[in-house]
């Protein structure tokens, strides 16, 4: 509802205190004015304003804003803001997006940006903004967008090193001077409008280089029809050869399933395994807090079906004699049992509401088993990526909302085990699930810190592992939080990390985005089925800005965990589910959605 007046709006800010989110989609002239607007309430656990277009005049008074003292994104854009760079901005300390873009600021720009650490965007275009950059913009090296265009900056463009950049726009302001070493990555474009050089301002200055995309070699290039020829020849392939093998397995025995039994290729061994466990030996080990009731020969015996071949085995769906249904992993490499068993204590007695418990195991010599609760929706992979006929319900951007803030959950929890040292090595969108809420949820865990020295890499995750880990061995929190980055863009894109484009050419999702991205900050990267949804851009737009800060080349310049679970929980201004990152409760506060205005953001 609008504000009826100034009074309501101050009534208003007086009453947040137990928000995280202040968004307002006013269209009212009535409060016009941010002047004499004061929060009187210690907001620090406000993580997002967003007051666009709304009409404010005047300078933002001071307090009001420093005492947002969490505050990550604020966005005043398109008002009608004037006065000085806003001194107390300097306390926000966690802002990742500050868009101020489309007022009357004027003076300089603040001599010291050290103290936003985690900014990733600032955009401060079109405004009356005057000076020179300063040197220290070079602090923020989680920058991945810089937007200084349309004012009356001038001087020597500083040489910034910031490694993070994918977007820069100095254009329409009042440089001299060449454009520095560091910068000419960037189309002139980026530059045009000023009085540079024209010497590096000339065609010559080398555009962005398109990395993303591979070379474009004929004889690398897959044709479609090479890669439907690949596709149907393996499926045949493959078809025939399961076909060959459930044939020989089954012919002898009736039904339509099979068991895990018949499947188990070593089956006297396991039996003989599990008979010993009668005995007192090994039989299935459970983990505290799970009231499933069965035993290795019931689970042998459970009428099974083949859900899938991972990399490091196959996964059963195990329907058992009292109805219950689990899914059994069934691992196809020898691994130690010492390493095994501890590894499974380790993952077992972990329960957290975005993490997939692991409900049991059984290790013999011959057969390692893991059980797993069946999650009868399947993965976020296949709500993403099931082939998209008519009768597929797409998945909505709420949903792929809760799919990242659970999954970003869950992996933070995961990172701060084991004294902060578990790593999980496999997020991909084919081992996320969805819990009862609709959050994403981890599975998978343990596996590839055993397995993966037995895996050869080719067969390993393939799109989702960063640059560094070129040995599955070296997998750590921070790849963990580049795969993260691969499923935010899988998310946002409704691509797979590694696709074919409509030219046929085989692409890598993260050269994808980052070669478009740079190109104009475009809507194009976005999956076409989340056109539909009015008023989501702008928590689409911040979203991809954590996708990439998390993808930065760089391990050490990528995000902790734990805070690109703020990051994410802060693109969205309702209720995020039942735990949010920090203490206390959500409320449900539905604003309507933020009209999306001009912005020189967003196209
Ligand atoms: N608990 C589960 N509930 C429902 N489906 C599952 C479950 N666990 C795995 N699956 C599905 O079974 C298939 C095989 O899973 P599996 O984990 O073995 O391989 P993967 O996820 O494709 O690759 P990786 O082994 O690298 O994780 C996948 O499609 C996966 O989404």
């Amino acid at each position: 509802e609008p504000f009826e007046d100034k009074e309501a709006l101050l009534d208003f800010l007086d009453n947040i205190n137990h928000s995280r989110y202040l968004n307002w989609d006013v269209q009212t002239s009535a409060c016009n004015s941010w002047t004499g607007v004061t929060c009187n309430h210690d907001n620090s656990r406000i993580i997002a304003v967003r007051l666009p277009g709304v009409g404010f005049r005047g300078s933002i008074p001071v307090n009001t804003l420093s005492r947002l003292s969490a505050l990550q994104i604020l966005s005043l854009r398109s008002n009608s803001l004037s006065g000085p760079f806003p001194s107390e901005f300097a306390n926000l300390g966690d802002l990742t997006s500050l868009y101020l873009q489309s007022n009357n600021f004027n003076g300089s720009l603040p001599a010291d940006f050290s103290a936003w650490k985690s900014l990733s965007v600032l955009d401060l275009s079109y405004n009356d903004f005057s000076g020179s950059i300063p040197s220290s913009v070079s602090n923020l090296t989680h920058l991945t967008a810089l937007v200084l265009a349309n004012n009356s900056l001038s001087g020597n463009i500083p040489d910034l090193n910031l490694p993070s950049l994918q977007l820069l726009d100095l254009s329409n302001n009042d440089f001299t001077g060449n454009v520095p070493n560091s910068l000419q990555r960037f189309p002139g474009s980026a530059f045009a409008g000023n009085r540079l050089s024209p010497a590096n301002l000339s065609p010559s200055l080398p555009p962005v280089p398109p990395p993303s995309i591979p070379p474009k070699k004929k004889s690398l290039k897959l044709r479609e029809p090479a890669i439907l020829g690949i596709v149907i020849g393996g499926c045949v392939l493959g078809f025939l050869l399961i076909a060959a093998v459930l044939i020989m397995r089954y012919s002898k025995k009736e039904g339509k399933n099979g068991t895990i039994e018949k499947s188990v290729k070593k089956e006297a061994s396991v039996r003989k395994g599990a008979s010993s466990s009668q005995h007192g030996e090994r039989n299935l080990v459970f983990f505290e807090g799970c009231n499933l009731a069965f035993d290795l020969e019931d689970l042998l015996r459970a009428s099974a079906e083949v859900l899938g071949k991972g990399t490091f085995g196959t996964a059963y769906k195990a329907a058992l004699e009292d109805s219950t249904t689990v899914v059994v992993k069934r691992l196809k490499e020898s691994v130690g049992r010492k390493d095994f068993e501890q590894q499974m204590e380790v993952v077992g007695n972990i329960r957290h509401e975005n993490v997939a418990p692991l409900r049991a195991y059984y290790y013999s010599k011959e057969e390692k088993l893991m059980v797993y609760d069946f999650y009868s929706q399947g993965s976020a992979s296949v709500m993403l990526h099931a082939k998209r006929s008519a009768d597929r319900i797409p998945l909505d951007w709420d949903s792929r909302l809760r799919i990242a803030i659970g999954a970003a959950r869950g992996i933070a929890h995961i990172h701060g085990q084991t004294g902060g040292k578990l790593v999980h090595g496999n997020i991909k969108s084919s081992n996320i699930f969805l819990n009862s809420q609709g959050f994403g949820c981890i599975s998978d865990l343990g596996l590839a810190t055993i397995m993966s020295p037995l895996v050869p890499p080719v067969m390993r995750a393939a799109g989702y592992q960063p640059p560094e880990v070129t040995d599955s061995r070296k997998v750590s929190q921070a790849s963990d939080v580049y795969s993260f980055g691969v499923l935010l863009l899988e998310l946002l894109t409704g691509k797979s990390p590694i696709h074919a484009t409509g030219t046929n050419e085989v692409v890598h999702l993260v050269r994808w985005v980052h070669s478009v991205v740079r190109e104009e900050w475009t809507a194009e990267v976005f999956d076409v089925e989340l056109l539909k949804y009015p008023n989501i851009e702008e928590e689409m737009v911040e979203m991809l800005q954590i996708g990439l800060t998390c993808v930065a080349r760089m391990p050490d310049q990528r995000p902790k965990m734990s805070q690109v679970v703020k990051m994410v929980e802060g693109v969205r201004r309702v209720n995020t589910g039942t735990r949010p990152s920090s203490e206390g409760s959500t409320p449900n506060l539905t604003p309507p959605m933020t009209e999306i205005r001009s912005s020189s953001i967003i196209h």
